[in-house]
């Protein structure tokens, strides 16, 4: 479990998240959504110890999170900021034993060395093995880095808008992927999306954050509403279902384009 209580979060004068009470449970994947600028990064990075807590505590299995003893901390958390930008001159495969950094003596063993490359397999990109990671596109920068983070065989995994480069496929491995490792190993797990219909289709539980408070928490089928998405996007959607009672978010537009008066007539 890892526990959130009485969290608030600020930069200099600015309260960026306040008085958040959350418990995740291991082997669940929850996901926040919100609005561009409600807080939803710097949530994840006060939980890697990245972003000081102004109030509040977290507790991961029991054990607190402490300002003197963040190194510690990390060693079970497996974190995917939301920059992949790779400036080094590696190997995809060499990023990928990075994961194991804190279990590496001087040499690799042939272990670290299988485990990279059966995450590069497992993700469908054991191709780009060999490429230096500075000529990767963005995407597949994407999954390198995320089978970076498989590697570190997390109890607690932050993923920061992990599918943001992706396309429709790469969507849907990295997903399915992180939903059943979530669920085998029982990790904790927590990404930032965006896309509602992505967040729904893979989350236990929604995280909702507005305004820097937590709007709503709970199973996407009791927590997504038109109702709740009108409020915090302020745009006009219908919330249906699908046959598994799963919802999705159909977007309206409030007007239509009309042809020009000139293209009419033609
Ligand atoms: N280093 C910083 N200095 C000043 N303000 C900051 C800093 N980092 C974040 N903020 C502000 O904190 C608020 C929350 O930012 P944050 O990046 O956590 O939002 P977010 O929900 O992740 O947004 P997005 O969906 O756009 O990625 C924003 O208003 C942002 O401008």
């Amino acid at each position: 479990m890892l526990e959130l209580d009485d969290l608030t979060l600020r930069i200099g004068d600015l309260t960026l998240v306040e008085g958040l009470n959350l418990q995740l449970r291991a082997g669940q994947l929850h996901v926040i959504i919100g609005p561009n600028g409600t807080g939803k990064t710097s949530l994840l990075r006060a939980l890697f110890g990245e972003l000081p807590l102004a109030q509040g505590r977290v507790q991961l299995r029991g054990t607190p999170m402490k300002p003197h003893s963040l190194s510690a901390w990390r060693q079970g958390i497996g974190y995917m900021p939301q920059n992949t930008q790779l400036d080094l001159d590696l190997s995809a495969l060499e990023v990928v034993v990075l994961g194991r950094l804190q279990r590496l003596s001087m040499r690799l063993s042939d272990d670290d060395l299988d485990a990279a490359l059966a995450a590069l397999q497992a993700l469908d990109i054991a191709h780009l093995a060999d490429r230096p990671v500075h000529t990767l596109s963005g995407g597949q920068r994407q999954m390198v880095l995320f089978a970076q983070v498989l590697l570190r065989q997390p109890q607690l995994m932050l993923l920061d808008e992990p599918v943001s480069a992706l396309d429709l496929k790469h969507q849907m491995q990295l997903m399915e992927h992180l939903q059943a490792q979530t669920a085998a190993q029982g990790w904790i797990s927590v990404a930032v999306l965006h896309d509602l219909n992505l967040a729904a289709q893979f989350a236990d539980q929604l995280i909702v954050l507005g305004d820097g408070r937590l709007q709503a928490f709970g199973p996407p089928a009791q927590v997504l509403s038109s109702e709740l998405v009108h409020r915090l996007y302020h745009v006009p959607v219908d919330v249906l279902h699908d046959l598994d009672g799963l919802p999705y978010v159909r977007t309206l537009r409030a007007t239509r384009m009309e042809p020009h008066p000139a293209l009419a007539s033609r």
